[in-house]
């Protein structure tokens, strides 16, 4: 019924396969688990979350399952084939295409990105499921550009757990790792059940704010190497203290090594150290103010409560409403107010060779001396 005609990827407990199938005519992707690389529970998990979302009407921006099968040795999920993979092996070929000089010519359309992954999850949690691993490899694009959130492995079927460190650290909201939990019967292991709950929701909102930041400069919020675990837990105390510093330190002032005259060079200069180009966000200020929405809506460090995807999804839609005559449209000046309070940086977070100048525009140059 399904000839296997090459491998796609390797995840950490499965392998996919690209294949053809003579049931539905089409192709497919068969996410082939070896029974030894997974538990009888984890995967009766994934396939009772996969069978909720598939059923009746499947959303168009879910990665459907189509069938299911097990032997003595696998277990075989049909699942709709994206021909585009995943966003962060997408992106990774279009940062290898473009060079410093001329970017590759893959072009990002935020916006759509942005809308289906909240139709996604929001269709999830209305189904009383969350994610919990949401991350670029876990989007997949198809041949039209419409994204697809897969791998459902870790999802879970409540809105409450105490389950932690489940997920990918760089993408994982605060409140999941275990290592942030003080009472000492959990620290000890003694007794799970009475470790704190935290809402799963609110932990996808964490990661889809990650997600969304991973795709604007093209690299992780908090990239931490496995052997500095600790380090995780200093970058989130440093952000919460100071969102704006802590992003402007790692992720504008890095790039920023040859100097740069005014606003459209930094903007030139993002666009080329990632080497990929963002179809719908026309300058700099669009760039911060998106990564400002991120921040006040979905990456709320020790509230999370006060994480909201609807307040997220409405600083978006009226961010990118170009009509000028609504109140909350994106005027040119309005970003430029925008970026002086939110982004003008304590000078002295800022390596000596640079400083902020108010000229006619904000912009960042270099210091002669
Ligand atoms: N339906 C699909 N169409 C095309 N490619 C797919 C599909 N499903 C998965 N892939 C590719 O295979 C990779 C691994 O899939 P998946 O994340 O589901 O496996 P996994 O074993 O759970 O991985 P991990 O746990 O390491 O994240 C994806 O990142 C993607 O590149």
């Amino acid at each position: 019924m399904y000839t296997k005609l090459r491998p796609i990827q390797s995840g950490t407990f499965s392998t996919v396969y690209k294949a053809w199938s003579t049931k539905y005519n089409r192709y497919v992707a068969l996410k082939i688990t070896p029974k030894y690389k997974t538990s009888e529970k984890n995967m009766l998990n994934e396939y009772n979350v996969m069978k909720t979302l598939s059923s009746h009407s499947p959303h168009p921006n879910i990665c459907s399952m189509l069938d299911f099968y097990t032997d003595d040795s696998y277990y075989v999920m049909v699942l709709e084939y994206c021909e585009c993979g995943d966003l962060y092996d997408f992106l990774d070929i279009a940062k290898s295409q473009g060079t410093p000089s001329s970017p590759s010519l893959v072009q990002i359309d935020m916006q759509k990105i942005i809308r289906q992954l909240y139709s996604a999850i929001q269709f999830a949690h209305s189904l009383g499921i969350a994610h919990r691993d949401i991350k670029p490899e876990n989007v997949l694009l198809t041949i039209n550009g419409d994204v697809k959130l897969a791998d459902w492995g870790h999802a879970i079927q409540a809105s409450k757990s105490n389950d932690y460190q489940i997920g990918t650290d760089n993408y994982r909201a605060p409140e999941t790792f275990s290592n942030r939990i003080e009472t000492s019967s959990f620290k000890r292991k003694l007794d799970q059940s009475s470790a704190p709950l935290y809402n799963t929701y609110k932990a996808d909102y964490w990661s889809l704010g990650a997600t969304i930041f991973y795709l604007l400069f093209g690299d992780c919020l908090f990239r931490v190497l496995k052997p500095k675990k600790g380090q995780h837990l200093k970058n989130l105390h440093e952000f919460e203290k100071d969102p704006f510093a802590f992003i402007y330190n790692k992720y504008v002032v890095p790039r920023l090594a040859g100097g740069y005259n005014n606003e459209g060079d930094l903007h030139e200069s993002l666009q080329h150290t990632r080497q990929y180009v963002w179809q719908d966000l026309p300058d700099i200020y669009d760039v911060f103010h998106l990564c400002k929405i991120i921040v006040d809506t979905l990456l709320r460090v020790s509230d999370a409560e006060e994480r909201s995807m609807e307040k997220f999804m409405n600083m978006v839609d009226s961010a990118w409403n170009k009509d000028t005559s609504t109140k909350d449209s994106f005027s040119y000046q309005s970003k430029i107010d925008l970026f002086w309070e939110q982004w003008s940086i304590n000078t002295e977070s800022i390596p000596s060779n640079f400083q902020l100048r108010n000229f006619e525009k904000p912009c960042l140059v270099q210091d002669s001396k």
